[in-house]
């Protein structure tokens, strides 16, 4: 147990690729203003043209793309069990000052690292989430296409990119439940594309929305430690990031109205 414990602390924290890693604007792939706004307007272009295309287009076909779809949720399952992992140990590896910095960095923090190392992966893996949205057009599965799927993963990369820039407090916790929520999330996917669809879909979503309300709870902590205490680094991206979750937390309230509650309802006036 221990040397597992080891093992994976060497590779996923205290290796020099990781801890001697600094995220530099300009210098480090991604990490421009420029490389953000070209890959979203990819994106929503992309994704506005295919989706008109298709509909005059043949589907590709489940054949074809049920054994595309299970490789690309297992590999973003497996890798944001990884980035859980190497969050994880980066936070508890070095408990007295990382265990503070993932609800509050100093004000004066460099953005080097694990941590920064780890919120890296996690915004290069955005992109990679992009893939989902290009199996459901190619599905033709133009019911999954909706507002909350292309809103959450257009902006949830800008918001990596933003909690990169601002150095910002409490991203650490972002990585970390994100990744785990993500990790149940493909995992699901992953048995849908194989066919074994779960029966546990509700818990799926009930997790995501676990994750915010839990991100809330401690960002009434690290306020009180901003305008209180010693000052936490990042403000307006937490400003952001906040906004944007409470608008993410209405979303996926509403999805689980429309999927579990009316329909629970309708079982019961039937019975
Ligand atoms: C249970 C949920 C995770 C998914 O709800 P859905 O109604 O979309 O799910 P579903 O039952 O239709 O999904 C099963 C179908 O998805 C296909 N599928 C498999 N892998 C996929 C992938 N990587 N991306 C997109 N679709 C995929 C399966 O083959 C199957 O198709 P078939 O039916 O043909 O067999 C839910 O809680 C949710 O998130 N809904 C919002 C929609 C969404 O886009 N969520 C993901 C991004 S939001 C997010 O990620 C939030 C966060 O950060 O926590």
């Amino acid at each position: 147990m221990t040397s597992v414990y080891s093992t994976l602390t060497y590779w996923l924290v205290n290796h020099p690729k990781i801890s001697n890693f600094t995220w530099t604007e300009g210098e480090t792939f991604g990490s421009t203003v420029f490389f953000v706004s070209l890959v979203l307007s990819v994106y929503l272009s992309a994704t506005f043209l295919l989706r008109h295309a298709m509909v005059s287009l043949p589907s590709l076909g489940p054949r074809i793309l049920k054994p595309i779809t299970a490789v690309h949720s297992l590999i973003l399952c497996l890798l944001s069990l990884i980035m859980a992992i190497g969050c994880t140990l980066s936070i508890t590896s070095d408990p007295t000052p990382r265990f503070f910095h993932a609800i509050c960095f100093p004000v004066d923090v460099k953005p080097k690292g694990p941590l920064f190392f780890w919120a890296q992966v996690f915004y290069l893996s955005k992109i990679l989430e992009f893939g989902d949205t290009l199996l459901i057009i190619l599905g033709k599965s133009f019911r999954r296409l909706s507002f909350l799927h292309v809103y959450h993963h257009a902006t949830v990369l800008f918001m990596c990119f933003i909690w990169l820039r601002t150095r910002q407090s409490m991203f650490p916790l972002g990585v970390l439940t994100n990744s785990t929520v993500h990790v149940i999330m493909y995992g699901y996917y992953f048995l849908c594309a194989v066919g074994c669809r779960p029966r546990w879909k509700r818990l799926v979503t009930d997790f995501q929305l676990v994750q915010f309300v839990f991100g809330f709870g401690i960002l009434a902590f690290m306020l009180s430690e901003h305008y209180f205490g010693s000052g936490c680094s990042g403000i307006w991206g937490i400003y952001f990031t906040a906004a944007f979750s409470a608008s993410l937390m209405a979303l996926f309230f509403n999805f689980r109205s429309k999927n579990y509650v009316k329909k629970t309802t309708e079982m019961i006036k039937l019975s």
